[in-house]
């Protein structure tokens, strides 16, 4: 049996023109057009096209991450289906990547795309990107490498890679791991493999969950919001191994005391927060208060993986387990 690529469409720039009427870009183009404008596709394999939306990524919630997974599941499936490529806007990509990754049960590739210029400026990249993202789809390699992003002909691991510039088609970038490997015409080549994927048993994410990014002599106010709201869960962005400002610190106590898990990240680019520092809202007394160590993953993933794990368990032991993965 000949087999194909499912494109589901999810909007973002790659779906968007600029509109003279309205004086700005928006959602525009639809499927069939996104495949008609890449005539090369025609030599990859079969590609069908499923159009899920057409949203602005900001507008794109862990709820509609939670369908699209299912959507892509039911895809991947069906016997004719080789692997699918999601198209979608690039400022949230990598938290829907992430959610994918954590919740699509299937080993078949799953590869996201995007575009950082429209439909109709000169030279966009959503042709190529689309091109690329398919042949990667197509390719035996990509096979349980977890959700993939392929942009500006490389390609990227769902955990490892952010948005990293505003405006460049360069946007995408996997800092201090570099990607798992590129696509060019003739081939589609893997350099390195992805770590072994962490799936999370399917149930709905919990939804507010929040993230706060903290800065010098922030105070605990948003947390103190945030235990007065009854949240479910908070995640923290510290500096550097993950310390934060003592004046942070009773806001957490708070939280934790009322029984809401308090998961740490760092809002540097890369490495691990750990409990190497002592002092006042260092995380060696964070940590023994019964705050969760999310590892290496940026903020803004564990909030993703926080909402998906608290679907599952409310345990605090059992939560923390979820953040030991690299
Ligand atoms: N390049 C893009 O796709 C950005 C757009 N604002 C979006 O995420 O939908």
């Amino acid at each position: 049996m000949t087999k194909k690529v499912v494109i589901v469409t999810t909007g973002g720039t790659i779906a968007m023109r600029y509109d003279p009427v309205r004086g700005g870009v928006f959602p525009a183009v639809t499927g069939a057009e996104l495949v008609e404008a890449v005539p090369p596709l025609a030599q990859v394999g079969p590609v069908e096209v499923v159009e899920f939306a057409n949203l602005p990524s900001p507008h794109i919630t862990p709820r509609i991450m939670w369908r699209l997974a299912k959507v892509i599941d039911d895809l991947l499936a069906r016997d004719d289906v080789a692997g699918v490529v999601v198209t979608h806007g690039t400022d949230t990509l990598e938290e829907t990547a992430y959610f994918l990754d954590l919740t699509v049960q299937s080993d078949k590739p799953v590869c996201m795309t995007a575009a950082m210029r429209h439909a109709a400026e000169i030279s966009p990249d959503g042709p190529k990107n689309i091109l690329c993202a398919v042949k990667t789809a197509f390719c035996p390699e990509a096979v349980g490498q977890g959700v993939l992003v392929v942009a500006n002909e490389e390609i990227h691991a769902a955990r490892e890679v952010t948005k990293t510039h505003a405006a460049n088609p360069k946007t995408f970038a996997s800092p201090f791991w570099g990607p798992l490997g590129y696509v060019d015409e003739d081939k589609v080549t893997f350099r390195r493999h992805s770590l072994k994927r962490q799936k999370i048993k399917p149930a709905a994410p919990v939804d507010d969950v929040y993230l706060i990014k903290l800065v010098a002599g922030a105070d605990d106010l948003f947390f103190r919001c945030l235990v007065d709201k009854g949240a479910s869960g908070i995640v923290v962005e510290g500096f550097g191994r993950g310390n934060v400002p003592p004046a942070v610190v009773p806001g957490i106590k708070a939280a934790l005391d009322k029984g809401i898990p308090v998961v740490l990240t760092t809002r540097t680019a890369g490495g691990r927060v750990l409990d190497v520092y002592g002092y006042e809202g260092g995380v060696k007394p964070l940590k023994a208060m019964g705050v969760i160590l999310a590892g290496e993953i940026s903020g803004q993933k564990a909030r993703i993986k926080l909402m998906l794990a608290l679907g599952v368990t409310r345990d605090r032991q059992a939560l923390a387990g979820y953040f030991d993965v690299p």
